[in-house]
């Protein structure tokens, strides 16, 4: 092995957690490498949030363009052109990737980016790149590895796609049967619904979106179920998928022709749908496969690397960070954990980062974001807790835009005049969640916050207008 292969800290996936725990090491004086298997950007820039961002634009304007009479404009019913939207999903991308410029930050910084390939770990301090069979060392290893779609194990499950593939269909499904309901079923739900397909939503958990407060998840069913979207929440598992008979498959997926997926619904029943197009976003499991951990001495579930509060696994000098770990699955998590564990790499166990505010949302339609405590989170701890709603047809903005549906909800501690949670569904749900979320973070008091002189006619004004109820109680605090 030549010396200019060895590295103080080697990190392994260059997405959003790599790159940070790449540039943090380096600022401390590390020699780093980077190792990463495709791209710069990882599932957030290149498949993930930017893509499904774009897609929700589009849906957006679907939308607006079909409501544009009522503002006296007559532009008619929207056609989708698929292969113009991809082609604009692809050009954001690449334009990201210029504004980002993570390979020349990187360089600048004396980072080694390494693009050879997938890293395999031969012992615990080196690993073998796929694409050249080249050894790379570090005294410290920070596995950035992100993760990746699973299909369930199913018959026929060979035959949907899963979120990755979206872009690859040759045009949108006319029927489309989701399966799962998380941040991503959720938004593709709104997606394609807005871009023309029927599309039925099928969901294992009692309802969707289960990590929200229950408020979100009712008023965005509501939301989709309002648009004529078949949801099956609660259902009892998912039978199979199997190819309509005299159909010709043309590819590896379900474009190739007419899927039947069957299921047992929550009553018991079984119940099937034909679709033109299956996607299962029915979770992320960390990219394990293949990165040797047991060369290294860690032991996996095949789901997730183990760590502690420093990011260690079970091998001190090995650490893990963003979706890798499985335990937070956002980028500004990712940020955060891996700043902490490059940090640790080089200086030592000394920074952890615990997410207190760790503020989430989707975009949907309506959008939706929460952070803190859910009420139901809230009440198990405390009966006390009061809560305010104000729901969005209350508020003028929301009036005058047409964007009545949804609400924001404060829960709240009114002894302590502190806030443990706040959830919204609604237009700019994650700005305004953002908003509290920077008020909590810097100990704002109810008080205070309820005296803001929030601007008009805006969409944050909710914040102060749900404040003022929990200071002065009445009709929809329910204490
Ligand atoms: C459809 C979708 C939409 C999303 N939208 C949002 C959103 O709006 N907001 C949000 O906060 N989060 C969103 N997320 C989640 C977000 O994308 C992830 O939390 C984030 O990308 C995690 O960053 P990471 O660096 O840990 O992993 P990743 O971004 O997955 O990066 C991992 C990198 O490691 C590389 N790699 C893997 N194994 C190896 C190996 N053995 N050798 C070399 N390289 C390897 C991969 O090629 C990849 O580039 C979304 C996810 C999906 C799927
Ligand atoms: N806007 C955002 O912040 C955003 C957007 C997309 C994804 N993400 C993150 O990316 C990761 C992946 O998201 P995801 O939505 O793909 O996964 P997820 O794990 O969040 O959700 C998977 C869903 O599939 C359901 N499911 C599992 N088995 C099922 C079955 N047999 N039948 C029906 N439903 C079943 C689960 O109950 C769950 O609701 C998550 O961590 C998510 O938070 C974030």
């Amino acid at each position: 092995m030549t010396q200019t292969d060895s590295y103080e800290v080697l990190v392994v996936g260059a997405g959003p957690a790599g790159t940070s725990a790449a540039v943090r090491a380096a600022e401390l004086g590390a020699r780093v490498g980077l190792v990463e298997a495709r791209r710069t950007g990882g599932t957030c820039v290149n498949s993930g949030c930017v893509p499904t961002r774009v897609l929700a634009k589009t849906a957006r304007f679907a939308r607006e363009v079909r409501s544009a009479g009522v503002y006296g404009l007559d532009v008619g019913d929207p056609t989708v052109d698929w292969t113009r939207t991809v082609a604009r999903v692809r050009q954001v991308v690449e334009r990201i990737h210029a504004v980002k410029a993570e390979p020349e930050r990187l360089a600048d910084l004396g980072v080694d980016l390494v693009l050879e390939g997938r890293a395999r770990f031969v012992d615990p301090h080196a690993m073998e790149l796929s694409d050249t069979g080249r050894r790379v060392s570090g005294d410290a290893v920070v596995l950035c590895v992100g993760g990746h779609s699973r299909r369930l194990p199913v018959p026929g499950a060979e035959l949907a796609l899963v979120p990755e593939q979206v872009l690859d269909m040759p045009e949108v499904p006319r029927r489309l049967v989701v399966v799962g309901a998380g941040n991503t079923g959720a938004q593709l739900v709104t997606v394609f619904e807005a871009l023309g397909a029927e599309v039925t939503l099928l969901e294992v958990a009692p309802r969707i979106l289960m990590a929200m407060d229950e408020d979100i998840s009712r008023t965005v069913q509501d939301s989709f179920e309002a648009h004529a979207v078949d949801v099956h929440v609660g259902i009892r598992t998912l039978v199979s998928l199997a190819r309509v008979e005299g159909t010709e498959p043309h590819g590896d997926h379900v474009a190739g022709g007419p899927v039947r997926v069957t299921w047992v619904d929550a009553d018991g029943s079984e119940q099937s749908r034909e679709a033109d197009a299956v996607i299962m976003c029915t979770g992320w499991p960390a990219s394990v496969d293949g990165l040797g951990l047991d060369a290294a001495g860690i032991a996996t579930d095949g789901r997730s690397i183990a760590v502690d509060e420093y990011f260690r696994t079970e091998v001190p000098h090995v650490f893990a960070a963003g979706d890798a770990n499985q335990q937070a699955m956002l980028v500004q998590a990712a940020h955060a954990e891996a700043e902490a564990a490059a940090t640790n790499a080089v200086l030592g166990p000394t920074r952890r980062a615990p997410h207190r505010l760790l503020p989430s949302g989707g975009f949907t339609d309506p959008d939706y974001a929460g952070v803190g405590l859910t009420e139901a989170q809230a009440r198990e701890r405390d009966p006390q807790v009061a809560v305010a709603t104000v729901r969005y047809s209350e508020l003028e903005r929301a009036v005058i835009d047409d964007r009545e549906q949804g609400f924001l909800k404060l829960v709240t501690d009114r002894r302590r005049d502190v806030l443990l949670g706040a959830h919204a569904a609604g237009e700019s749900a994650v700005e305004v969640i953002q908003a509290v979320t920077t008020a909590m973070a810097a100990g704002v008091d109810l008080t205070t916050l309820a005296g803001v002189e929030f601007a008009y006619p805006t969409y944050s004004a909710v914040i102060g207008e749900a404040a003022r109820r929990l200071r002065v109680p009445r009709g929809t605090v329910d204490a």
